[in-house]
């Protein structure tokens, strides 16, 4: 819709009323070139469209248009070239730009129809084109001011749209104290159930002192904090309120009230509080008597400084349990340093650990660099993958643990050092031991307290806790709003072997609730790998059946001696049953003899 026709009855209006008073016909055309409003033979054709080369359009055409005086249509250039000529019953027109924005978006022209009109606005030609671009000002400043009252509606309702989404409370307030807006909790909070604008601040708040508040007097930055007390009925409770002036070149016009009630305020401390005061062991997610069992004993260990070896699959949250364990300890404050010792070359081995001096070899930094037992002093080392670290590194870590010093590699100071070691593997540093790929010593020093982290499918309780646990974090990280997992998908999980146990089951979580496109995990969103183990094998579970058993040595038996009369009687023989029932047990399995 044009800008004109969207005020098109205030438009007609204007051009009646101006009709009334002058002996001219008026018409308004808009950027379309169509006739918006009208007197007299215009009002007739009021709708439709005059066609290109009319005046109106010259003038939409150009911004920096002005008005144009045409004496007599039938002898003038411009509306020679008209289309409408034939049909325009106007003699003589003063006719004006309408701008918006820059733009023309219409005009408004006086008109002649008859000689004696046509004379009279030759007669009064200067002041009717000084009337007729008033006239067209006065439209062009009525579009803008209605843009400006649609742009500012716009603003309000964005304004409402904010002041209600935050969960405190608030008020604005004029320079009377008068209400102008409350926000959705405001009226949740004080427990209203009617429009409160207009109403004075004070019929809520009677302690509130407004003069002082706009005095300035109390206000540090415009701004300040104090406790309202409010009743309602027999109610009565204390809100903590924010009020902020607002001002107006310095002029202070209103404040705003923002409050929550006491009580929640205090509801919500003691949660934060609460919050911290979780034991880091919380963080690890199980309910199985194996994670429930490990936390209890790791949050004892914690508080000594002893030293401790965490064994486990990869992925069964040995660094967690490290990490929980150093945050439950006095040495939390301290630093938590991480080492993995496959990572890191075989070579730069000490001086990762132990630091280096300046000089100590080619390419080492001036001033030296303190390895990671110095930058764990007082605090806790995790040596991860312990089982990695070289045989011949095993002697010197073992004389820094035993001696709690170390030397920097070129050094010849010795440094004392006062750290927890918790030692983590995957392997089985006992067997190790005893294949003389891992000191004994060295083993006996880390093994001082160890534990053992079960893999997830030896504690399948906790593989439905985890799956909802990681699809809520990564739900929520995604934006995303999924309920949970089909029937299908969670026999799935149950029933996956989960090799990269806990780091795998994560993995998956993320993986199927980026692709998923409905609210529920369904079988096919799983990662492929899940999927695959189970192609092929129509019992989902790991643990085969006693039939399934049953069934594969028989076959097994059959492959060994053969099918032949005299191999299934060997075959039975070696299976420890009749030949009957051997042929039983092929019927029953529908084992076919090729
Ligand atoms: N019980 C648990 N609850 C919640 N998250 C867990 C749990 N166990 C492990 N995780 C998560 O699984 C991932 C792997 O854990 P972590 O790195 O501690 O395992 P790891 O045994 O040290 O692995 P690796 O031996 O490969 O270093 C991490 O993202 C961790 O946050």
């Amino acid at each position: 819709m044009t800008k004109l026709k969207e005020l098109k009855k205030f438009i007609q209006q204007i051009a009646n009323a101006f009709a009334a008073v002058m002996d001219y016909e008026i018409g308004i055309l808009d950027d379309e070139v169509e006739i918006v409003a009208g007197t007299g033979k215009y009002k007739e054709i009021v709708n439709s469209r005059v066609g290109s080369g009319c005046i109106t359009d010259r003038l939409i055409s150009n911004s920096n248009s002005k008005s144009f005086f045409v004496e007599d249509t039938d002898s003038n250039d411009l509306c020679n070239r008209c289309q409408f000529k034939k049909e325009c019953p106007v003699l003589a027109v003063v006719i004006s730009p309408i701008k918006f924005s820059g733009q023309v978006v219409g005009t408004f022209a006086l008109m002649a129809f008859d000689e004696t009109q046509r004379q009279n606005l030759i007669t009064n030609r200067s002041n009717l084109i000084t009337f007729s671009e008033k006239v067209a000002d006065f439209l062009s400043s009525t579009l803008a001011e209605k843009e400006m009252r649609k742009q500012m509606g716009i603003l309000a309702d964005q304004f409402k749209a904010v002041i209600n989404s935050v969960h405190e409370g608030i008020i604005a307030i004029n320079a009377q104290g008068n209400i102008t807006h409350i926000n959705q909790s405001a009226t949740e909070v004080l427990k209203l159930n009617q429009v409160q604008t207009g109403k004075n601040i004070k019929s809520f708040f009677p302690e509130l002192n407004l003069e002082r508040i706009f005095s300035d007097s109390i206000m540090k930055n415009d701004y300040c904090e104090t406790k309202l007390k409010y009743k309602q009925g027999e109610e009565e409770f204390e809100l903590l309120c924010n009020i902020t002036l607002i001002k107006n070149n310095e002029q202070v016009i209103g404040a705003t009230i923002s409050f929550r009630g006491l009580e929640e305020m205090k509801q919500l401390a003691t949660k934060i509080i609460a919050e911290d005061q979780q034991s880091a062991f919380d963080k690890i997610k199980g309910t199985s008597n194996e994670i429930i069992n490990l936390k209890k004993q790791m949050h004892k260990v914690a508080q000594t400084s002893s030293t401790v070896l965490i064994c486990g699959e990869s992925g069964t949250g040995k660094g967690m349990f490290a990490r929980a364990i150093h945050e439950e300890s006095d040495r939390k404050e301290e630093a938590f340093i991480s080492v993995n010792c496959a990572a890191i070359p075989e070579n730069l081995l000490e001086s990762e650990l132990f630091g280096y001096e300046e000089g100590a070899f080619t390419g080492a930094k001036k001033g030296g660099k303190p390895g990671k037992f110095e930058l764990a002093h007082k605090g806790t080392i995790f040596l991860d993958e312990i089982g990695d670290m070289p045989l011949h590194f095993q002697v010197k870590l073992l004389k820094v643990i035993e001696d709690k010093k170390l030397e920097r590699v070129g050094g010849v100071e010795s440094i004392d050092i006062d750290v927890r070691i918790i030692a983590a593997t995957h392997q089985d540093l006992k067997k190790m031991v005893k294949e003389g790929k891992f000191r004994k010593d060295l083993f006996y020093r880390l093994n001082v307290i160890p534990f053992s982290i079960p893999p997830l499918r030896e504690r399948k309780e906790d593989i439905l806790l985890l799956s909802h646990f990681f699809l809520q974090r990564y739900s929520h990280l995604l934006g995303k709003d999924i309920e949970g997992f089909t029937e299908g998908a969670k026999q799935k999980l149950l029933n996956y072997s989960w090799p990269g146990n806990i780091r795998e089951l994560e993995n998956s979580i993320e993986y199927a609730v980026n692709i998923a496109t409905s609210n529920y995990i369904t079988e096919k969103y799983l990662p492929e790998t899940i999927l695959e183990s189970f192609s092929g094998n129509e019992e989902t579970s790991v643990v085969p059946t006693l039939n399934e058993v049953e069934r594969k040595t028989i076959i097994k038996a059959l492959q060994e001696f053969g099918t032949s009369g005299k191999g299934k009687e060997k075959a039975a023989e070696a299976l420890g049953i009749g030949r009957s029932t051997l042929y039983r047990k092929l019927d029953d399995y529908n084992i076919e003899l090729s």
